[in-house]
């Protein structure tokens, strides 16, 4: 157990998928996983583990935004050795050509600040991708003809934006998507040498006003799932 961890040592999976919203993990867990346990139920964070194939996953919340993803990546890495970490996300979509329900594959993240930020002082350090994860994840949402972005993307600290100015910037420099966790994870990731990605599904339009409701970020988004366990277990 940890501080916000009620898992016991072992029920944790080297691999771990992150919706911000736990209970997408508890959809995810139920539809996707056999024989799937709930691990930890602290403050609410669900944390299902099961097996998917044959391979044994944990779906574990994140939370909404950097700080709260921060505690949870660091304790899944530091405390139960998690490996490789799958965000499952909704994101706005930045661009004409990205449509609402598309799948974005996060290269590399833009942001003003994570809850690392002070480690680095000066330095802007580029959070990015793991290469395999990314082209697992690519050629498994191709074989499964998903319409998916393969780019950078925005994580933004704050969902209402006082500062549309800056999202112009994004668009114009190629930014495909904007969410809150991606670029925290990419850090921590590069910091303990493990494997991580974040696969967004477009759950609104930045540039259309187009939105789905909270009903279907919670539970529509199956594509993401799968195209995340293909790419962990290729
Ligand atoms: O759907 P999730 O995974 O929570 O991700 C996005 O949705 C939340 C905002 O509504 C933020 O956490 C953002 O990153
Ligand atoms: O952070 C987010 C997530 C979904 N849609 C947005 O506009 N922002």
């Amino acid at each position: 157990m940890t501080v916000h961890i009620g898992a016991k040592l072992g029920d944790i999976a080297e691999t771990v998928l992150l919706p911000g919203d736990p209970y997408r993990a508890k959809w995810a867990a139920e539809t996707f996983l056999e024989d799937a346990k709930l691990v930890n139920e602290v403050r609410g964070m669900l944390g299902f583990t099961g097996m998917w194939k044959g391979n044994r996953v944990t779906i574990h919340g994140s939370g909404m935004g950097m700080p709260s993803l921060s505690i949870y990546v660091n304790e899944l890495i530091k405390d139960y050795d998690a490996k490789t970490l799958i965000r499952i996300g909704s994101c706005g979509g930045m661009r004409d050509k990205v449509a609402v329900r598309d799948v974005i594959l996060a290269t590399a993240t833009t942001t003003l600040s994570t809850p690392s930020r002070g480690i680095f002082k000066e330095l802007q350090f580029a959070p990015t991708c793991d290469w395999d994860l990314l082209h697992n994840a690519f050629h498994a949402a191709e074989a499964k003809g998903v319409p998916t972005h393969v780019g950078g993307i925005y994580s933004a600290d704050v969902f209402y934006d006082e500062r549309p100015d800056l999202n112009e910037q994004m668009t114009r420099h190629g930014i495909l998507g904007v969410e809150m966790e991606a670029a925290e994870l990419y850090t921590l990731a590069a910091r303990y040498n493990r494997r991580a990605l974040a696969v967004l599904t477009v759950s609104d339009h930045l540039l259309t006003g187009e939105a789905l409701p909270s009903e279907d970020r919670e539970r529509s988004f199956g594509d993401m799932v799968e195209i995340a366990l293909e790419a962990a277990f290729a």
